[in-house]
């Protein structure tokens, strides 16, 4: 698309040539005024006026589709311009759909003629179609815009009008613009994002969520900005929070309302530092890259043998080397580039990822509010306000209860009766079991508390003569615990409820608590309940017909 300084420049170049019409058609004038009488005189001046172009009269301008082989992006602009102004009396029509747009666009057809009125000054456009021959001999039918208008208004036409015709097509573009989603398999593969997630139906605290809108607007518009302050035109952000609180949902809706292609990037796909770069050099402009689960990523490379070894750095992916692409490399190329960092688990970050300047913004997705049910509601359900509101706003606030668990339960219905009535009573069996949950943790507490000082002194010791072992053992669990699993069993090793909880879990699987490890009262108790599944994650819950897994002894 050309932009508004070609149009000026080719205006340049255009009102020299008129001007240089307008002089010779003026020195025609004086000679023949001179020498020949007035009748003759009319005639020839009038045929001489219309070949040069009287300046009284219309003037064309012609758009051809073709500029030798290359595509006249004016034509596209002008073409893509006209949708919106095709008269009711137009018999052909023009319908395309260019490759990369949502949309069937539609133009006046051949012949076919339109008006518009811009500051004042009536223009006509005119699509024409010519049989032409090409040197190699083949006929082809050449097709042009033409713009008509009192050539009085040429410097208006050229710096305003063409211009705005410029933006205008270009506006509706962006609009239509399909999006990319790149997933990363030896190399960027895409396909298209049809993520329906905005920021209008994101469940989100209302004031954070204005605040990021407002930071995306200042940073896309700041492009001059950028260049001022000697920064690159980068934004990065950290989303944190528990699975299932909308941060991927989140990404959707600022790539929704950017328009910018998604970069997905699963950090265990690498080997090394040097494949990262090569591969993040390779992605364009107008970007979001999308690191999910930074924690496990990171950490899992800085566990590899060896790691210690500065050689290895070209080697593995290492933190330093994500670190240093962030604010080294990926700052020096390319421009309007977003990164997104995912986590679960903020406080097993390294610092230096949360250093100030690196992420700009870190982004808190929380359990659902009652602010965050009722644009659930409004989605899923259509309705602003029900009898059951009150009661199911209580019981989130005495809940952790993910919008994504919220969504579910909203999706077994259209009838609001009945989708809120199930979701009543989801809360309280969620509610039921949370408070079971803390009241076997706080019994486990007070048992701790009662246990004879010769055993706790025993314990320490044992710790004591084995600091590496245990060392070892809690990284291995910790890497275990945030990792979805690969088999359909999974041994948790889990020392509390809540790192059961945190792990990842395919859809169908069966869990084997080991709890003879543990072997702790608040285990037992554990195991007599169900476990249901919700969002990828463990649930306790007293409901035999929602068990999604088997527990083995
Ligand atoms: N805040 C939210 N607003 C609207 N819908 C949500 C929200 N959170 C979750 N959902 C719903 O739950 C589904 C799962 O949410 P999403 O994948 O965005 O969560 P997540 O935090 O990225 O989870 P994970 O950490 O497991 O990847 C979404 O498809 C969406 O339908």
């Amino acid at each position: 698309m050309p932009s508004a300084t070609t149009v000026l420049s080719t205006y340049s170049t255009f009102a020299a040539s008129a001007m240089l019409v307008r002089t010779v058609f003026s020195e025609i004038q004086t000679t023949v005024t001179q020498i020949i009488p007035p009748k003759i005189r009319e005639k020839i001046l009038s045929k001489i006026g219309s070949l040069l172009g009287n300046p009284s009269s219309q003037i064309t301008l012609i758009f051809d589709d073709y500029d030798g082989y290359a595509v006249n992006q004016m034509y596209e602009a002008c073409k893509i311009f006209l949708r919106t102004k095709i008269p009711p009396s137009v018999q052909k029509l023009n319908v395309f759909r260019a490759p990369e747009r949502q949309n069937l666009l539609i133009t006046i057809g051949e012949g076919e003629t339109a008006i518009d009125i811009f500051e004042g000054i009536q223009v006509k456009w005119e699509m024409v179609c010519t049989k032409k021959r090409s040197i190699e001999g083949v006929d082809y039918e050449a097709r042009s815009m033409e713009l008509s208008f009192p050539k009085k208004n040429m410097d208006r036409i050229l710096s305003s009008y063409l211009p705005y015709v410029v933006e205008r097509s270009k506006a509706f573009i962006e609009e239509n613009k399909v999006l990319k989603l790149y997933s990363y398999g030896g190399s960027w593969e895409s396909t298209n994002l049809h993520h329906p997630s905005t920021f209008e139906t994101l469940a989100m605290d209302s004031k954070l969520k204005q605040d990021l809108i407002n930071d995306l607007d200042r940073f896309v518009k700041r492009k001059k900005y950028y260049k001022r302050v000697g920064r690159a035109w980068k934004r990065g952000y950290l989303l944190y929070g528990p699975p299932g609180t909308g941060k991927s949902s989140l990404i959707a809706a600022m790539a929704n309302y950017l328009k910018f292609d998604i970069y997905d990037l699963e950090l265990t796909s690498l080997r090394c530092n040097s494949e990262f770069r090569r591969l993040l050099v390779s992605t364009t402009n107008q970007s979001i890259l999308v690191i999910e689960d930074i924690d496990c990523s990171s950490e899992l490379r800085s566990q590899q043998p060896g790691g210690h070894n500065p050689n290895d750095s070209q080697l593995q992916l290492t933190l330093s080397g994500l670190l240093n692409f962030i604010d080294g490399l990926w700052s020096s190329c390319g421009d309007e580039r977003i990164i997104v960092l995912t986590t679960n688990h903020k406080e097993r970050l390294d610092p230096a990822l949360l250093r100030p300047g690196r992420m700009d913004m870190h982004i808190h997705m929380s359990y659902c509010t009652p602010c965050g049910f009722k644009t659930l509601a409004s989605n899923y359900l259509g309705i602003r306000d029900h009898r059951l509101f009150p009661e199911i706003e209580k019981l989130i606030v005495e809940v952790e209860v993910t919008p994504a668990a919220i969504a579910e339960e909203l999706m077994k219905s259209e009838e609001a009766d009945i989708a809120l009535g199930r979701l009543v009573e989801f809360l309280t069996r969620v509610k039921t079991a949370q408070n079971e949950a803390t009241d076997g943790k706080d019994k486990e507490a007070n048992k701790k508390g009662n246990e004879s000082p010769v055993v706790d002194q025993s314990k320490k010791k044992a710790k004591r003569n084995n600091p590496t072992a245990r060392n070892q053992k809690r990284k291995a669990m910790r890497v275990a615990r945030t990792r979805t699993p690969s088999t359909t069993n999974y041994d948790v090793d889990s020392a509390t409820w809540a790192d059961l909880r945190s792990v990842p879990l395919l859809s169908a699987m069966e869990v084997t608590l080991t709890c003879g490890r543990c072997g702790i009262g608040m285990w037992h108790s554990v195991v007599n309940l169900h476990l249901i599944i919700l969002n990828r994650r463990l649930v306790v819950a007293p409901v035999k017909s929602q068990i999604l897994f088997i527990m083995r002894p």
